[in-house]
């Protein structure tokens, strides 16, 4: 039984962002509802973080990394493991899963073919942390015309060829711009978001930027919502953070609200 909301079926074009923390053994029901949205004939996307992978090879070479707003502080010496992390073992693993369920993917990242065409977002207080400036999707179009899911790993490209980490959420809310999707979905650990113990179904960008400001969201919730609220200031009608079962809170322009 699928719990989808009634704008998962009208969808033409989709992007389903996995988080790190969903990454490391996706459940059965993923699979069947990933499945059935592609028997409607959406077309899809999975772009994908790896934060909970990126830790544990710092700390396996004894490097310590903090946060600033949600975003990682990635020094020179860090991205090599960030970009070796997610290209080199995360995304060909949940290729590897999706190929054992029987869905035809393919891994990418940022350097394929100008996917993500980056510059630093803001060398003084990130390093080496990107800003999408542009994103080719001809490739991605191609391949989601012939039913192949292109599976996009979270590092962009400066024009000398620098790998730059740029924070998961924000690379598919670029791509889902970039693809006009109509539906963004952000696959976390937690079935959407959670005010004083409660789950919120439906909510207003208002709301949200209360609540960040009250410390109600915070950390890796930050630049989803932040995503989540680009994309529909820039036109895509559902963004939805939910979790491995797709069920989760509806973010919803404050006109659409009755
Ligand atoms: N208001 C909130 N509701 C739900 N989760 C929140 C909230 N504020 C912060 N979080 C945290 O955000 C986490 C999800 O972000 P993150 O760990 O970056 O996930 P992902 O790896 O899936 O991108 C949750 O596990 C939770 O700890
Ligand atoms: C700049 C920045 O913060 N990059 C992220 C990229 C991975 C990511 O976004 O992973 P999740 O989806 O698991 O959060 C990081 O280094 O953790």
């Amino acid at each position: 039984m699928t719990t989808f909301k009634s704008t998962h079926h009208t969808a033409r074009k989709m992007v389903i962002k996995l988080g790190g923390s969903t990454l490391e053994g996706l459940n059965e029901a993923f699979f069947r509802n990933f499945k059935a949205l592609q028997e409607q004939g959406i077309q899809l996307i999975i772009t994908h973080g790896g934060g909970p992978a990126i830790n544990r090879e710092l700390a396996a070479a004894g490097i310590e990394s903090h946060t600033v707003n949600g975003l990682r502080v990635t020094s020179k010496e860090m991205i090599g493991i960030v970009q070796s992390t997610l290209i080199g073992k995360v995304n060909p693993s949940l290729v590897h899963e999706l190929h054992s369920a029987n869905i035809s993917a393919i891994g990418l990242n940022g350097f394929d073919d100008g996917l993500l065409e980056s510059e630093f977002l803001n060398y003084e207080t990130y390093a080496y942390v990107g800003e999408v400036k542009h994103v080719n999707i001809n490739m991605l179009n191609t391949l989601t015309e012939a039913g192949i899911v292109p599976v996009v790993a979270c590092i962009g490209a400066t024009k000398d060829g620098q790998a730059l980490n740029i924070n998961g959420d924000t690379v598919a809310s670029e791509i889902a711009l970039a693809f006009g999707a109509d539906c963004l979905l952000l696959v976390t650990d937690v079935a959407g978001i959670r005010i004083k113990d409660e789950y919120q179904t439906e909510v207003t960008p208002r709301l949200i930027e209360q609540w960040i400001n009250d410390g109600h969201i915070y950390g890796g919730m930050i630049p989803k919502v932040q995503g989540a609220l680009n994309c529909l200031k820039a036109g895509i009608p559902s963004v939805q953070i939910v979790n491995e079962t797709l069920t989760g809170t509806t973010i919803l322009s404050e006109e659409l609200v009755k």
